[in-house]
């Protein structure tokens, strides 16, 4: 039988599990808290930004909003940002991407002081999270969220064959590094697929573990799968459909034809969607453990 990974429970635990952190932050006197920026006029991103601040408030995390001007000039952004590096009361912050087009994104991203870059998109935290596990300050949400399903599903990554598809600088690029470590979630050989490989289906027949993360609806189909692969599915796309949103949620995989073939796989949505949410409170948690000094026990 298939085993159909449940996004949503491990991402409820793991909220579970972070709020006795939080009591503990919250005893020494420290409320943990989220920024998010929004400055966009991508339909989606609201949704997204609005979930994130509803799980900060059912976890007891302060959550922040701040809503910029789609016309506003980007030293606005900037100033935002730089207000809530200084602001003592905020340990983590997320500017929701994509952003409007007058803001240079990796200008944006930098801004964030790296101690409260719960995305991990700085480049010293990339480069951290590259040098190493000993050396990392936080991992980037979308991938550490899978390597949790991963690790609660009982997904062997050491010696697996593991084939990421994207390059994204979000998802793809950590994802291939971080299953490469020489880590208890790592260890795999990796293989990283992108829109100029040839022949794609040679390598994800092989694949023990595929992830898919090209933002292209059902990209991937079971005929393209070994049997017995696990199939995580990183994408989130929004497809027109007769539904009262007018639109359906799709992943990178058909899911129909993937899960005949593999032996575990997660949907979309209740996949890596939640985890990602569960992974970012996760963040903010380390982020006011480590500007305060309190120590706290992470899930
Ligand atoms: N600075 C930044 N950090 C991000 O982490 C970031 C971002 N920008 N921009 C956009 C992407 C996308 N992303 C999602 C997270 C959760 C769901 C999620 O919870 N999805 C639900 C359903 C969502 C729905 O119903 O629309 C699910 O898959 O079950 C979706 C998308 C974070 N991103």
């Amino acid at each position: 039988m298939t085993e159909v990974i449940d996004g949503n429970a491990v991402a409820a635990e793991i909220r579970e599990d972070l709020s006795d952190a939080i009591s503990t932050l919250k005893q020494a006197g420290t409320v943990p808290g989220l920024a998010t920026v929004l400055m966009s006029d991508d339909p989606a991103s609201e949704t997204y930004v609005s979930m994130k601040q509803r799980d900060c408030e059912e976890v007891g995390i302060n959550g922040i909003h701040v809503e910029l001007d789609n016309d506003a000039p980007a030293d606005e952004l900037y100033e935002t940002i730089a207000d809530l590096n200084a602001d003592d009361e905020v340990h983590g912050i997320l500017v929701q991407s994509p952003l409007v087009e007058q803001v240079n994104e990796r200008e944006a991203f930098r801004a964030v002081t790296p101690e409260k870059d719960v995305d991990c998109f700085h480049p010293e935290n990339v480069g951290r999270m590259v040098a190493g596990p000993s050396h990392a300050r936080f991992k980037p949400c979308t991938p550490h969220g899978i390597l949790k399903l991963l690790e609660q599903y009982d997904v062997e990554t050491e010696g697996a064959e593991a084939v990421v598809v994207g390059r994204s600088n979000i998802v793809g690029k950590p994802m291939a590094n971080l299953l490469a470590q020489n880590d208890d979630t790592g260890n795999a050989t990796v293989t990283v697929c992108h829109s100029r490989t040839e022949n794609l289906e040679a390598h994800t027949k092989r694949a023990d573990i595929v992830v898919a993360a090209v933002g292209v609806p059902e990209f991937i189909d079971g005929t393209m799968l070994k049997e017995g692969a696990t199939v995580i599915d990183v994408g989130i796309n929004r497809v027109d459909a007769e539904t009262e949103k007018g639109y359906e949620l799709v992943g990178d995989v058909e899911f129909a034809s993937a899960r005949e073939v593999a032996d575990t796989i997660t949907p979309v949505p209740g996949g890596v969607g939640p985890m990602t949410r569960a992974m970012l409170l996760w963040n903010t948690v380390k982020a006011a453990s480590e500007q305060t000094g309190v120590d706290v026990a992470l899930p």
